[in-house]
């Protein structure tokens, strides 16, 4: 098999991912609509910017969830590992300026305020920034591609808690600026695209280190979550793992067909917390590496698709554990990289605002999506996706049919 270079990934771009229902979503109108919406809310999960932010982040982030201190200490010490500073911020600051170029080179005005859950500026900051903007319609959309409470509803919830904090709702949602959320994107074009770029890449390097990229096992790896929140996403209209394998073979296939060769491919997880008798998706990657090992595997290439940036979970979990199990076990290892700021990926988010703006005047659009799973609602449905199956949780959530579930 001839070697190829990224530049080689950027000429086939366009063909790699074959959309369903077609790209209509790049026909756009030159400059779109994306009445009624006056802002964009960037939402995500916020890290620590130096050592004294570890400790309140982490509370932050554990509040009421009953991590035991020994797991802090743990997850302190990956942070502390890397000065203290986790690199979410500057990459979600960077995807900030890559949506506002897109936008701008696409003639939208739309402000861009980027708001965290569990760090500075947290939501309640960017709620502040969107009313001095005069906004009352923002578009919020989640740094996070899958549906699961961590991905979904965890950040309806908060930002209905923090509107309850500042008086701001109501019976039938915010009485203040209102919220829209742009629907779970995993299986959005742009992020398939961006994922196989990002493999490809991937693979690329692994020439360089001198792998065998014919025999090498691509490794696709997310975030572990408890089989209890695992079993409530479905109602998202597939579970959080068959969300993930639903692109994987998507991304598998563009990859096999650029390569001139099927590869064999697997999904693992990582950053598994919780109590051992607390049951959470598996197999670790870790664990998966040594089974893969012994199996007779000597090449990977590990690709993040649960992730869209190189944070904390990606640079400690995979690059520095993973890596290393991997180096232990005699095999050469290629960390693929994050969707990122990559052009596909960029495009498709602008895509999505214009879709989520039609679909809110109430005009028919196509919702692209690849693989064989629908587009995800854009109005989370009457328990999407609780953490734990069948319990209520008293939290009420925003952009859902059910405001106060
Ligand atoms: C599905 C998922 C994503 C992906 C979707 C998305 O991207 O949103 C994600 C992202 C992230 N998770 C992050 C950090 C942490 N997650 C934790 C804990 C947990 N995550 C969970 C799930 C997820 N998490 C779960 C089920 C827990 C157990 C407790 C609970 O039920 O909530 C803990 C507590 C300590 C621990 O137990 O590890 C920390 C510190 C960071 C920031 C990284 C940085 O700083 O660069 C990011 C982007
Ligand atoms: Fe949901």
């Amino acid at each position: 098999m001839p070697p190829f270079s990224p530049q080689d990934v950027a000429a086939t771009e366009r063909a790699a991912v074959p959309a369903t229902p077609a790209a209509a979503v790049d026909t756009a109108p030159e400059t779109p609509d994306l009445r009624p919406y006056d802002a964009l809310l960037l939402y995500s999960f916020g890290g620590p910017n130096k050592p004294e932010d570890v400790v309140p982040f982490l509370r932050n982030v554990t509040a009421g969830k009953g991590i035991p201190d020994s797991r802090l200490e743990e997850v302190g010490e990956h942070y502390y590992g890397f000065g203290g500073k986790s690199p979410i911020n500057e990459q979600n600051l960077a995807l900030k300026a890559a949506l506002e170029a897109e936008l701008a080179r696409r003639g939208i005005e739309l402000p861009v305020v980027w708001g965290n859950r569990n760090w500075e500026p947290y939501t309640d900051d960017a709620i502040t920034e969107l009313e001095a903007l005069g906004a009352r319609n923002a578009v919020a959309l989640v740094t996070s591609a899958y549906s699961s409470y961590s991905g979904c509803r965890q950040y309806r919830e908060d930002l209905a808690v923090v509107l309850d904090r500042r008086g701001q709702l109501g019976p039938e949602g915010s009485t203040g600026v209102q919220f829209d959320k742009v629907r779970s994107y995993f299986n959005h074009p742009g992020f398939a695209q961006a994922n196989v770029d990002a493999v490809l890449d991937g693979y690329a390097a692994l020439v360089e280190k001198g792998g065998d990229t014919a025999a090498a096992r691509l490794v696709f790896v997310t975030h572990s979550i408890p089989d209890t929140m695992e079993a409530a996403s479905r109602i998202a209209y597939a579970t959080y793992s068959e969300q993930h394998l639903d692109l994987a073979r998507v991304v598998a296939a563009a990859v096999s067909e650029r390569l001139g060769h099927e590869v064999s491919w697997d999904l693992a997880y990582c950053s598994r917390s919780g109590p051992p008798s607390q049951p959470w998706l598996e197999p670790d990657v870790n664990d998966h590496l040594e089974a893969i090992a012994q199996d007779g595997v000597r090449d990977v290439v590990l690709s993040p698709i649960g992730f869209v940036s190189d944070h904390m979970e990606v640079a400690y979990d995979l690059d520095t554990e993973a890596v290393q199990t991997a180096t232990e076990l005699g095999m050469t290892a290629v960390r693929a990289g994050t969707v990122g700021t990559r052009e596909p990926f960029v495009r498709g988010l602008v895509d999505l605002l214009v879709e989520r703006a039609a679909i809110a005047r109430g005009e028919a659009v196509a919702e692209a999506t690849v693989g064989d799973l629908p587009a995800f609602r854009s109005v989370c449905a009457p328990g999407c996706c609780l953490r734990r199956d069948g319990e209520p949780s008293g939290v009420p959530a925003l952009c859902s049919t059910d405001v106060h579930s």
